[in-house]
């Protein structure tokens, strides 16, 4: 299935539209016309192949994923979908990012009230941050430039809305996460499907931004009950670019819209028939509100029109709730 692209190099009234429906319709669409060249994502992946592959698993493993949302999640410790498949995949994630700086590991410890814990930066990544706060700080800037168009195609009064809660500088609870999924694996207890590599899952947060490579196919959304489709590899149309990326709607925005916006349930898949030789690498950002951002649904008709009998009264915040779903899914030791 071909997602729809939006390039966001032209003219607002030409976009706004195709924007507003694939987030309502699809929950995911291809983005043209970005910042990123196909220089600096090829070196990115390359980065994520040597940290993986050239990395011990004792080196990796004193950097165990932690409540911040920050460190490395070993092949087989984070189930997607535990009832239906075991997942296969190693990532390392950042947190607690500076978005005006893109340091990771830096801003104010918000949840250092309730844990006292605080995994330092592997040594690979720190001689390498120059590369990777560059990419971090254009991501959230690509990101704040989607929501601000989004704010205006779903017609927010306030055009700044989403802008106001998303501020680069501010604690917030993105992520940053690059994954390793290994071409083959064993047989985990003939327990399910053994071509997963990420279960079936939606997003937990606002929105997710993923660099697409060309050969790199696996990911699958589910459109309607039952039917997987495949996203298909589309190139940029600019020259010099990275291809489109792919960007998805997670439940957070879709709580926060009285589910006017789609969070669509996904998985990574290879496929028995396919010609795959190598492992499957993939950068993905989890673009989140602030913190203490509260999330009382949008202020806009549409939303308002969604969500006539569903209490207003809601005060949980963009953390409380992000961190309800990751220590649901991770088994944190
Ligand atoms: O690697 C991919 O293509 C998808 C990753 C994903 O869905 C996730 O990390 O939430
Ligand atoms: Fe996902």
């Amino acid at each position: 299935m071909k997602l729809s692209v939006i390039d966001i190099s032209e003219p607002e009234e030409r976009i706004l539209q195709p924007l507003l429906e694939a987030a309502m319709k699809q929950g995911f669409l291809l983005v043209d016309g970005h910042a990123f060249t196909q220089t600096e994502v090829d070196e990115l992946f390359t980065m994520c192949k040597e940290f993986f592959t050239g990395t011990t698993q004792e080196e990796k493993l004193k950097y165990p994923i932690d409540q911040r949302n920050f460190g490395y999640s070993s092949l087989t410790a984070e189930n997607l979908n535990p009832n239906q498949s075991i997942d296969y995949k190693e990532s390392f994630n950042f947190s607690q990012i500076n978005f005006a700086n893109g340091i990771v590991n830096q801003t104010p410890n918000y949840v250092l009230n309730q844990f006292d814990y605080t995994n330092p930066v592997p040594p690979f990544f720190t001689e390498r941050m120059e590369i990777l706060s560059q990419i971090i700080v254009k991501l959230h800037a690509q990101a704040r430039h989607i929501i601000k168009l989004l704010s205006m195609a779903m017609g927010i009064e306030d055009v700044n809305f989403f802008l106001k809660r998303f501020e680069p500088s501010v604690p917030s609870p993105s992520t940053f996460r690059i994954l390793r999924y290994p071409l083959m694996r064993p047989d985990l207890s003939g327990k399910t499907d053994p071509h997963v590599r990420a279960g079936a899952h939606t997003d937990y947060g606002a929105l997710t931004l993923l660099f697409q490579k060309e050969g790199e196919e696996g990911l699958q959304l589910q459109l309607d009950e039952n039917r997987w489709t495949d996203v298909e590899f589309i190139p940029t149309k600019h020259k010099g670019l990275a291809p489109p990326l792919v960007v998805n709607f997670g439940d957070m925005l879709s709580y926060w819209t009285n589910n006017v916006l789609k969070s669509t349930l996904h998985r990574v898949r290879f496929e028995p028939g396919q010609t795959r030789h190598s492992d499957r690498y993939s950068v993905v950002f989890f673009f989140e509100p602030t913190a203490t951002t509260k999330l009382v649904p949008v202020p806009c008709q549409l939303v308002q029109d969604q969500g006539a009998e569903t209490s207003t009264e809601r005060e949980l915040t963009s953390l409380e709730y992000l961190s309800s779903r990751l220590n649901a899914t991770y088994d944190y030791t």
